[in-house]
């Protein structure tokens, strides 16, 4: 029996982190409700990308560590685990075999463009995925709130000089 409130997910919603996969990817989320997050790729396969509003099963599964699932329009899918007592995440991305052949399709303010983003999912190819398993470094954390919309408001490329460099 655990003795957690497993369903208790404030010490979650508003969380904004920035963190470093072992392959060198550095990515930012923002969890912006108990159903919801905001996120910017800095680096990586796909780096520059950003997203809003991007719906999530989020549940707490520990103390505080958190697990973030969700499926995207272009057919990705990806489970994070956040441990925020160790600073331990892990990730696993699945990407569909189009996403690996053209990863620049994918790569913008992806709310503008939700129906190309499936128009590309639904003409495939699919498969076989390409399934992205990594352990990250957690290095900035922060409380923000529930709902802030100007947390993660700019693509990567973007940020405001303000934006500490060594999280770029
Ligand atoms: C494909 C999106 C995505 C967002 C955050 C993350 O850590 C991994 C993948």
């Amino acid at each position: 029996m655990s003795n957690f409130d497993k369903h208790d997910l404030s010490g979650f919603v508003g969380k904004h982190l920035v963190y470093t996969y072992d392959n060198g990817w550095n990515y930012e989320i923002y969890v912006k409700n108990e159903q919801t997050l905001d996120y910017r790729i800095h680096s990586g396969l796909v780096g520059n990308r950003w997203v809003k509003d991007q719906q999530a099963y989020i549940v707490r599964v520990g103390e505080s560590i958190y697990k973030i699932s969700w499926t995207e329009p272009t057919g990705t899918d990806v489970s994070l685990i956040v441990n925020l007592g160790d600073k331990l995440f892990h990730g696993t991305i699945f990407f569909p075999r189009w996403v690996m052949n053209n990863p620049e399709k994918t790569v913008c303010f992806q709310n503008d463009h939700i129906p190309l983003m499936n128009q590309y999912r639904d003409a495939g190819p699919a498969y076989p995925t390409e399934v992205i398993d990594e352990f990250a470094t957690i290095t900035f954390i922060r409380d923000c709130g529930a709902n802030n919309d100007d947390v993660i408001a700019c693509a990567a490329s973007e940020l405001p000089d303000n934006f500490p460099d060594n999280l770029r």
